[in-house]
């Protein structure tokens, strides 16, 4: 059996509602595959009834055999839930953040990663937390893509979106604007770049993907005259890999290479910051996109979208991109056991 850990993120975001409305909603794909939550199951219970949805809440015991424990009781009606319990601070309430939580929602990642690494999980998927309520409680947290690197000990991950038609790779993430270009050096940028060809090639068997790789200044630089990283660092770093015969566009001009012209000929785009290649991505497919961490031994994927605090509790958030990072893991997973998908 293959046991999907998810951990529903903010407890006062639409990370608990997404996942309570998949649950009831009877959406696991396969009956092989288990999901379980890492969270507060009296949360999960308050939410529930907050939402009018009949969901069977089983806390699991975490000492003991977890697929043991699903086995013995699995059960059609009504759909079950089953929770790796880790406790809230203070209750939480839809819609209003609480730095007294933020260490609940950084416990609950530390659980699903440790669990991935030991392979009592397939996989991790992953709500959306709030990145400054957890820096207000006193954490330095940036994003789960930085802090699974941190986790999991290497020394790099990419953060990718990925939606029907177009990957979206980033050279920089969770970045004030003005420190951009100082981010994107010779070293960091052939580190993404090697992140992103590798993970193409052995977690989505694209055998010799065709990377488009943006500009980071207005025309790509303009030969210079609207600044030099791409003469600089960029075209270095390009020629240096297309030496071994991968294949690299660029630098190209971010404005125009989100076109048919260019995409149709590509498997992911490279953009050089998180606010030049994401509104893309988004404008396209919002809501049935999800996000996946390159780089890392185990397989994460997340939802496209934040904690919408001004959904929670309300029940009219959108489950598709939740959807979207289940599905995109379980087919991570298998194709990494050779698997066909
Ligand atoms: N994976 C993660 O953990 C992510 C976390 N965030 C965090 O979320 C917080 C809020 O970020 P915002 O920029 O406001 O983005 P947001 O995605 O939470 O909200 C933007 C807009 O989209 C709507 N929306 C979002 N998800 C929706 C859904 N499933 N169904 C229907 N409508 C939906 C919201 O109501 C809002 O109007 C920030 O702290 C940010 O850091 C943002 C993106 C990803
Ligand atoms: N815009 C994507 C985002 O902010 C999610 O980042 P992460 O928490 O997955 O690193």
């Amino acid at each position: 059996m293959r046991i999907l850990a998810i951990t529903p993120g903010e407890p006062a975001g639409i990370g608990p509602d997404l996942l309570l409305q998949y649950v009831s909603d009877g959406s696991l794909p396969s009956p092989d595959i288990s999901l379980i939550a890492i969270a507060d199951p009296a949360m999960l219970t308050a939410r529930a009834l907050q939402l009018g949805l009949t969901v069977d809440i089983r806390t699991l015991s975490p000492a003991d055999n977890i697929s043991e424990q699903i086995r013995s009781n699995a059960t059609d009606a009504p759909p079950a839930l089953y929770v790796w319990p880790v406790e809230l601070n203070a209750e939480s309430v839809p819609g209003q953040l609480d730095t007294r939580n933020a260490a609940y929602v950084l416990e609950t990642l530390r659980t699903a990663i440790t669990g991935c690494q030991s392979g009592q999980f397939t996989a991790m998927i992953t709500g959306p937390v709030h990145k400054g309520i957890i820096n207000d409680a006193g954490f330095s947290f940036s994003g789960h893509t930085e802090f699974l690197a941190q986790q999991c000990q290497v020394d790099q991950t990419v953060m990718m979106l990925a939606t029907e038609g177009l990957r979206v790779a980033l050279a920089t993430t969770h970045l004030p604007l003005r420190d951009v270009a100082d981010a994107i050096t010779k070293t960091s940028l052939s580190r993404t770049i090697e992140i992103l060809h590798n993970d193409l090639v052995n977690k989505f068997s694209i055998q010799e993907p065709r990377i488009l790789v943006c500009g980071l200044n207005p025309h790509a630089g303009e030969g210079g005259h609207l600044g030099r990283e791409e003469i600089d660092i960029i075209s270095p770093v390009l020629t240096q890999f297309r030496q071994r015969g991968w294949q690299l566009n660029g630098p190209l001009p971010a404005d125009t290479l989100f076109t048919n012209k260019y995409l149709a000929d590509a498997d992911a785009v490279l953009s050089m910051f998180h606010d030049q290649g994401l509104p893309v991505l988004k404008y396209k497919g919002f809501g049935a996109a999800c996000n996946i961490t390159l780089g890392l031994p185990i397989i994460r994927t997340s939802v496209d979208h934040g904690t919408a605090l001004d959904l929670a509790g309300s029940g009219t958030a959108d489950t598709g991109s939740l959807v979207t990072a289940i599905n995109a893991a379980i087919q991570m997973a298998r194709h990494q056991s050779g698997q066909p998908s």
